[in-house]
């Protein structure tokens, strides 16, 4: 027996290869189809970028207040705490702002402020609590407050995304929109008045010129990775679930486990020639994105290490799959449910999308995708450091989600194993839920030596052996106490009636059906999995791959028992030969007929070195010619195996038999060679008389017979035949009784005379009973105790059955199936309620509010990046100096903005070239310009990069604080933003 792998790996690749081989036409469908669909959303969203330079205009105070403070009816500013010091400020803000005092509401803490904001604003509402007031003239101290609007939905968790907003949406700066800048503006402005400190400085807010790039290509790279992604799983429950499951289902799978103990090869092999299938098939897919510039500028290599390592954990996914189904039916629905699940979670922002993207490769692929369009989208280059930097708020590192789907493959790989030792499905050995915890699971298997036991030694030693079925209310004894022995380099014939449990107890022995209580061993050993292997099994339902061919078939299975290539090929040769399948050696097993698949199924069983061959009822369909062959064929393996055979054909018993089992309720009722079988029944000889009226001659023959042989009885009498048995002590007589007989033929109306030897027929049935195992229409036997309510009879005439009784027999099908295949029943009743709540609950989860922490406004948060300080009239140079000190003591740096031309600072942000524009931006923060300045009072201009989210809103604040601080240096202005709530899906 070859018990190396890597022969065995070529030999299931080969398989492997032939059933792709078998399905090529299809296969090559399925692919030109998602290629062609593929290439298709390539061609018709390929734009070459276009960008456009957009720009706001300028606002100074009063254009913030009068485009974005409008106050409706419905509009308040609530405030905390009711001070005396927040009434002097508030009054001067009132005046600033224009809104009518009844538009204003004080409370006495920010608790009760916020409770009402939420509770009874209906327009938009602004809350301010003022945490820090310092008294007019008092020394020192920050001047701190926080602000909520009710209308402002976003969270400041956006301000650390960085450039999460792609650059076309740089102008919806919902800050400056819904009046925060304004009110934040005037609160500082009037805080100056308030201190009476130099107020008369103007501000305007402005936005940089900014690059938009074509709205479909900022999310081209995650659709087009999402549609490969949903093409795949398309592609991997046609390709892989479905025909890996049929395996399963056909038996297939548990049959090459019997073979040999390799059979995983199997699956790796079928595992590995998908894999490399389907990583060609996408890496050509993605070759042709990266021309239809699909991948921007986000490196070739990084791009397909995603798809690669999406590719092998999407597979293990797929094989986890396969392990929950038996029946391809289900496999194709519950597997298309199980695919599409990660997609919903994709949809959902919340705890369970961050679960999802640990437990599903899909999500940390898609997650991987918006990774590198964020890249994509502000046009820069994937470098290696960039795999380890946290591109967004919240996002993944690139090597994380890496090592996630790593991860991912190595965990589905592990529970496959895992399930499917533990719930193997029909015919698999089950193995207990903790059996890693057994040492002996590590443990190697010792390999027996039994190829030299000689004629009779015993191979099988059933002993003690106990199996119930039970079904429904009936439970059918299968072995009851059951011993038996099968010797070596013999023929074992098992006889018994349908259900007498042959089948069960052969697929006991190869460990398909698990006994009850006994003891099986078979060549020394008890564990199935050691000797499984050492059986060639011809079960009652011929197994066959419908992609080989019949030489095929004898080749490979011979290979997987320790033979050669060459030597496998000739040894099909010869036996396709001898199994009467010459002239079909390159059929396929689908086009064979019945009889045919039953020989081929025949020759894999004796196919390779094995040590017995149990064959269930290997000749039942073959004509009398292949099954004279089958004997031959059998005769001659008899010299080296162990034979176990059932049939139905007490012909074939006598010829083969060097042993004869008959089983009968459970138990083995006599066993022997035939001839000891025959005179041990003690039946005799049977006299066969055909007459013309035997109840009228009765009396008068039996009375002739009776005088010779006392004790001859009549066997059963099929017009015009009698059958009559006479027993072996009157040997002596027959003779006279026959002459006597054929004297009075005549008189007593017998036409002919003869007589035979016992058959092993009239042993089987004296010994096994005519009728007690016949099993009932039900399936189970009437021997079996009933353990509750009887078999009812349907009534025997014809009535016509009305509309109502076709109604109830119709409904009487359903129940009946809804009964028995209660779990079936059972999912599929629950699949509408399971969809229901898992549509509830993403509506849920996608409007779930959460509560955050107020965000101080600080220019900090940027982390990076650079302040333009455009001022070429040099005015106000302790300004300047100021806003300088305050922009690096934020960690940012302040660069002077040099001018050329007209001094015009948008228009020397234009003269950069374009594609130098993009990385120009990139860094920059924003741009401080003091040009408008007037020898009276300072005026800056804040220009803010719409890269950069909301830097108004800091740079402003930085504005403002460094005014402050030049009056008076121990004070500051901290502004703090809360959002009253944050819908997740808005993230
Ligand atoms: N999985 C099962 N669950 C319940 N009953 C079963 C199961 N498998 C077999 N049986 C019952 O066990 C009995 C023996 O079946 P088995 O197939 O072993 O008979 P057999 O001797 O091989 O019959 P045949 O000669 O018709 O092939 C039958 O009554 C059958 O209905």
């Amino acid at each position: 027996m070859g018990c190396s792998w890597s022969p065995l790996f070529i030999v299931f690749l080969r398989k492997n290869l032939l059933y792709l081989r078998c399905n090529i036409i299809p296969l090559s469908c399925i692919l030109i189809g998602c290629g062609g669909l593929l290439w298709g959303y390539l061609h018709w969203t390929f734009q070459p970028a276009r960008y456009q330079l957009e720009e706001f205009e300028s606002k100074n105070e009063l254009a913030l207040k009068q485009l974005y403070f409008p106050a409706n009816d419905e509009d308040y500013i609530y405030y905390a705490p009711k001070t005396q010091d927040v009434e002097t400020l508030l009054d001067l803000v009132r005046q600033d702002l224009g809104i009518a005092q009844e538009h204003y509401r004080a409370y006495g803490n920010s608790e009760d402020m916020q409770m009402e904001l939420e509770l009874q604003c209906r327009g938009s509402c602004f809350a301010i609590n003022f945490n820090n007031l310092p008294s007019p003239g008092s020394v020192g101290g920050n001047f701190s407050y926080s602000l909520s609007a009710s209308h402002m939905r976003l969270s400041p968790k956006k301000r650390f995304v960085n450039d999460v907003e792609i650059n076309h949406q740089k102008d919806d700066d919902d800050y400056i929109r819904a009046g925060f800048l304004t009110l934040q503006n005037i609160l500082d402005k009037q805080y100056f008045k308030y201190q009476n400190l130099a107020t008369n400085y103007e501000v305007w807010v402005s936005s940089m010129p900014n690059l938009e790039v074509v709205s479909m290509d900022s999310h081209r790279l995650i659709y087009f990775g999402t549609l490969c992604s949903i093409i795949f799983s398309v592609v991997l429950l046609s390709t892989f679930v479905v025909p890996f499951v049929e395996e399963k289902q056909n038996g297939l799978k548990e049959f090459l486990n019997l073979v040999t103990p390799m059979s995983f090869l199997n699956g790796l092999t079928f595992f590995l020639i998908r894999f490399v299938f389907y990583a060609t098939f996408l890496l050509i897919v993605l070759i042709l994105a990266y021309f239809y510039q699909a991948l921007n500028q986000i490196c070739f290599a990084y791009v397909a290490i995603l798809y690669l390592l999406y590719i092998l954990a999407t597979m293990s996914y797929a094989y986890l799959i396969s392990v929950c189904f038996h029946s391809v039916f289900y496999a194709k629905i519950g597997g298309l449910v199980l695919l599409i699940i990660p997609y919903v979670f994709s949809f959902v922002q919340s705890w369970a999308s961050s679960v999802a993207y640990v437990m599903f490769s899909t999500n940390a692929f898609l997650e991987g995708l918006d990774v590198f369009q964020t890249f994509s989208n502000k046009h820069r280059q994937f470098a290696g450091a960039e795999l380890f930097r946290e591109i967004k708020y919240g996002s993944s590192r690139m090597f994380w989600i890496y090592c996630v789907l790593i991860f991912q493959s190595i965990m589905y790989a592990v529970l496959y194993n895992y399930l499917g030792c533990v719930f193997p499905g029909p015919g698999g050995l089950k193995r207990p839920f903790f059996f890693f915890l057994d040492p002996k699971t590590y443990q190697k298997r010792q390999r027996n030596e039994y190829t030299t036991a000689p004629r009779g030694a015993q191979a099988i030693i059933i002993t003690e052996l106990c199996k119930k079925f039970r079904t429904g209310n009936r439970e059918t004894i299968i072995s009851d106490n059951l011993n038996m022995t099968i010797n070596n380099k013999e023929i074992t014939v098992l006889l018994g009636h349908n259900g007498a449990g042959k089948t069960t107890m052969m697929n006991m022995i190869m460990g398909l059906v698990p006994k009850d209580s006994g003891k099986i061993i078979v060549c020394s050993e008890r564990d199935v999995a050691s000797y499984r292997h050492l059986i060639g099994f011809c079960p009652q339902h011929s197994v066959f791959m419908s992609y080989m061919t019949c030489h095929q078939h004898l080749e490979f299975f011979a290979q997987l028992r320790g033979a050669s290539r060459r030597e496998a090929s000739e040894w099909a040769d010869t036996k396709l030969i001898k199994l009467g399948l010459g002239g079909k050696r390159d059929e396929f097993g689908r086009n064979l007929s019945g009889g045919m698949k039953r020989r081929l199924s025949l020759g894999i069983a004796i196919a390779g070195n094995t040590k017995i061959v149990i064959l269930d009822e290997p000749s039942s369909g073959l004509d009398i010619n292949s099954r004279r062959d089958l004997w031959d064929i059998l005769l001659l393996l008899r010299k080296e195996k162990a034979i176990l055979v059932t049939t139905h054909y007490m012909e074939e018993a006598e010829v083969l038999g060097d042993t004869i089992c008959i089983l009968a309720n459970g138990r083995l009722q006599c066993s022997g060679a035939p001839l000891e079988l025959k005179r041990r029944s003690d039946i005799g000889y049977r006299l066969k008389l055909e007459v013309n009226d035997f109840t009228f001659r009765e009396n008068e023959i039996m009375q002739l017979i009776h005088s010779y042989v006392p004790t001859a009885r009549v066997l059963n009498v099929v017009k015009p035949t009698v059958y009559v048995c006479l027993p072996y002590a009157y040997k002596s007589t027959f003779h006279e009784m026959l002459h006597k007989l054929e004297m009075k033929a005549t008189s007593l109306g017998i036409s002919t005379i003869s007589m035979t030897d016992t058959s092993l027929e009239d042993v089987f049935l004296k010994c096994a009973g005519e009728q007690d195992q016949v099993d009932t229409p039900d399936g189970s036997r009437t021997d079996a105790p009933l353990l509750s309510a009887p078999y009812k009879r349907l009534p025997s005439q014809h009535i016509a059955p009305s509309l109502w009784q076709l109604w109830l027999a119709v409904f009487y099908k359903k129940w009946t199936f809804l009964r028995n295949e209660w779990l079936y029943s059972l999912i599929m009743l629950s699949i509408p309620v399971v969809c229901d709540l898992g549509a509830l609950f993403t509506m849920h989860a996608m409007s779930v509010v959460e509560y955050e922490e107020s965000l101080p406004l600080k220019l900090s948060q940027m982390q990076s990046g650079i302040v333009y300080i455009h001022n070429p009239k040099l005015y106000y140079p302790d300004v300047e100096q100021q806003i300088r000190r305050q922009i690096e003591l934020n960690g940012l740096m302040a660069k002077t903005m040099e001018t050329r031309g007209n001094n015009d600072v948008k228009n020397e942000s234009l003269d950069l070239q374009r594609e130098n524009l993009a990385d120009f931006l990139q860094n920059v923060v924003g741009i401080i310009d003091m040009d408008r300045s007037t020898e009276d009072s300072p005026a800056l201009e804040i220009f803010f990069s719409g890269n950069r989210y909301h830097s108004s809103v800091d740079l402003l604040n930085l504005v403002d604080s460094s005014m402050l601080k030049l009056s008076r240096p121990e004070s500051d202005i901290d502004t703090t933003y809360v959002p009253i709530r944050r819908f997740v899906s808005e993230r």
